[in-house]
């Protein structure tokens, strides 16, 4: 039998990425980025003047169908084989990132009628502006003793999909009331595919609040968020929650055309880009941490019962790995700090003094942080640019900066925020371990263990723990791929299960890094300060920052 081949696609922030990997080994053959044509829209509506509030974040679906008739074409092609030889393909998307359809599937933003409310186009995962919503659910929650906040670490995030559909129903309850669906884009872009709507049993359990065995709150608790929403469930929620690898079905005729693949190719369901990421670096057992690198910083960890750790995003059973709890926690922003500062603190000479070393400007302050010893900037950050996802779960959190002097230099302030995130890593790390689910080591895959070395050895150093790295550039596709191939099954030339793929198709770097002793025992003492900050601005004893973030409003 001839080789044969899967295709993922990786949905992130600023753009899909797809990967054609072999199946006899996981050897990426062919990869190809379509950046999205409108990005993150916060701004004003496309071909509109609609101005967006404060921490709005929306994407155009259009954009997602773009990225498959560019990139899957692109990589059948750089690779040169055969349609016939792909046999599965698997999607894998930023989550909670939800938008209303139509009783057809089409998205409501596409609808002449409808297209200048900002309700009715895709929320990203990143839009903040459902936190008043979230607010009152998760007191609403805790009054009624709802068994289900003790999964999500305590409260429910403005960034997960019912407090994204609340804020649709108190702001354009007409959009609302035009709704059939709410829907992850990741199941939509799964039923463009094959003319099939399936929720995954990943982001209905991680994003919904859907329980293998309870499913979703019950209709007494939606009803006293707000009658309106009593039946959400089994109306505009509904439908059948699969898990992870089940065929959603075949290629369609139209999409078959469009990407050169064979009609009726077998496609997975839907995949959060985190999650996926995990058995695309044979992480398939607990004690190990896995964190997907980018913008911001999802961490992923198998457990073998049901515990309650504060502030996680949640533990789905089999949401990750059949047979085990998944556990996601995170960190809203991280790569997007060091782009924020990049972009909006540096002096002019800075960015002439990169260009003439023929470096961008975050491979110059990292050339040039990496020449101090922790402790000796005399800085210290709180990582909270975009709120905090883990274990505050605040969003009105805002970053801080503390020992800056007139002598303060950029590639110092850069150090502190590469260091602020680090600690936001190990508070994570720590709530996990203290509270019976273990971390020995740590995974890292995305963006980031690639672009910084500096950033690597800081988050070694700060854990105490080894880091190992993911071979691909692009392994939350790789896991989507993979689970293309489950959905295709063995006797298709696939794999019949996630573990069966990860034993033949993960790969990592031969490379580890190793905590450096004598960093760990300075940074213990910097994270005891970290801590204090923490606690101070983020546990009530001083809530400034929910202060300014509300005179804003004003
Ligand atoms: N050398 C670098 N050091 C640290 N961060 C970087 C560097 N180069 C780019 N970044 C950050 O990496 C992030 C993008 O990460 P990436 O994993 O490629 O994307 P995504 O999160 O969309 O999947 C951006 O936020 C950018 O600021
Ligand atoms: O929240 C999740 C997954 O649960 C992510 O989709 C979200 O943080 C976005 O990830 P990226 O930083 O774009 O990789």
């Amino acid at each position: 039998m001839s080789n044969k081949y899967t295709i993922g696609i990786d949905y992130g922030t600023e753009s899909g990425r797809a990967v054609l990997i072999s199946l006899k080994n996981g050897e990426e053959i062919a990869g190809h980025v379509t950046p999205y044509p409108h990005g993150v829209i916060d701004q004003t509506l496309p071909d509109t003047n609609v101005e967006l509030g404060y921490e709005w974040a929306l994407q155009h679906p259009g954009d997602y169908l773009e990225v498959i008739k560019q990139s899957v074409p692109a990589v059948l092609k750089e690779s040169g084989v055969d349609s016939a030889d792909v046999i599965g393909i698997g999607i894998d998307f930023t989550a909670c990132t939800m938008l209303p359809i139509n009783q057809d599937g089409e998205p409501l933003c596409l609808d002449p009628a409808l297209r200048n409310n900002p309700h009715s186009w895709v929320k990203l995962w990143k839009h903040h502006a459902a936190q008043d919503e979230a607010n009152e659910l998760n007191k609403i929650a805790e009054e009624r003793g709802e068994e289900f906040l003790s999964r999500y670490g305590g409260k429910i995030s403005s960034e997960w999909m019912i407090a994204k559909v609340w804020q649709i129903l108190n702001e354009a309850p007409d959009i609302y009331e035009q709704t059939d669906q709410f829907v992850e884009a990741t199941d939509w872009v799964i039923s463009a595919l094959t003319n099939k709507l399936h929720r995954n049993s990943c982001t209905a359990g991680y994003k919904a609040i859907w329980h293998k065995q309870d499913g979703y709150p019950s209709n007494e608790f939606f009803k006293t968020l707000d009658p309106r929403l009593e039946n959400l469930t089994e109306t505009k929620l509904r439908g059948n929650v699969v898990p992870l690898g089940t065929r959603a079905g075949g290629l369609t005729k139209d999409m078959a055309e469009l990407t050169g693949l064979r009609e009726g190719t077998a496609v997975a369901v839907g995949n959060v880009d985190a999650h996926a990421a995990v058995p695309a670096v044979g992480v398939v057992t607990p004690g190990k941490l896995v964190m997907a690198m980018g913008t911001s910083i999802c961490h992923m960890l198998l457990g073998t019962e049901e515990k309650q750790v504060e502030g996680m995003c949640g533990v789905v059973e089999d949401g990750i790995i059949p047979g085990y709890h998944g556990y996601e926690a995170g960190q809203s922003a991280v790569g997007d700090i060091f782009a924020w500062y990049v972009n909006q603190g540096i002096p002019a000479y800075v960015e002439k003094a990169a260009e003439k070393e023929g470096m961008n400007v975050h491979q110059w302050l990292e050339k040039k942080a990496s020449s101090y010893k922790p402790g000796e900037t005399g800085l210290l950050a709180l990582d909270w640019w975009n709120g905090n996802r883990s274990v505050l779960v605040n969003t009105e959190l805002s970053g801080l900066l503390l020992g800056a002097t007139i002598q303060t230099k950029p590639e110092e302030i850069y150090r502190a925020l590469l260091e602020a995130t680090a600690f936001g890593t190990r508070k994570i790390v720590d709530a996990f371990h203290e509270n019976g689910v273990p971390v020995y080591e740590l995974y890292a895959c995305g963006g980031l263990p690639l672009k910084n070395k500096l950033l690597m050895q800081i988050y070694a150093d700060v854990t105490d723990r080894t880091i190992k790295i993911a071979e691909s550039k692009q392994t939350p596709a790789v896991g989507a791929a993979m689970y293309g191939a489950v959905a295709a099954g063995a006797k298709n030339g696939g794999y019949d299960s996630i573990l069966d793929a990860a034993e033949k198709m993960a790969r990592i770097k031969d490379e580890v890094i190793e905590p450096i002793p004598e960093n760990v025992e300075i940074y213990e003492k910097l994270y005891q300060e970290y801590s204090k900050l923490h606690d101070y601005f983020g546990r009530g004893e001083n809530d400034v920052m929910k202060r300014l973030k509300a005179y804003r409003k004003i």
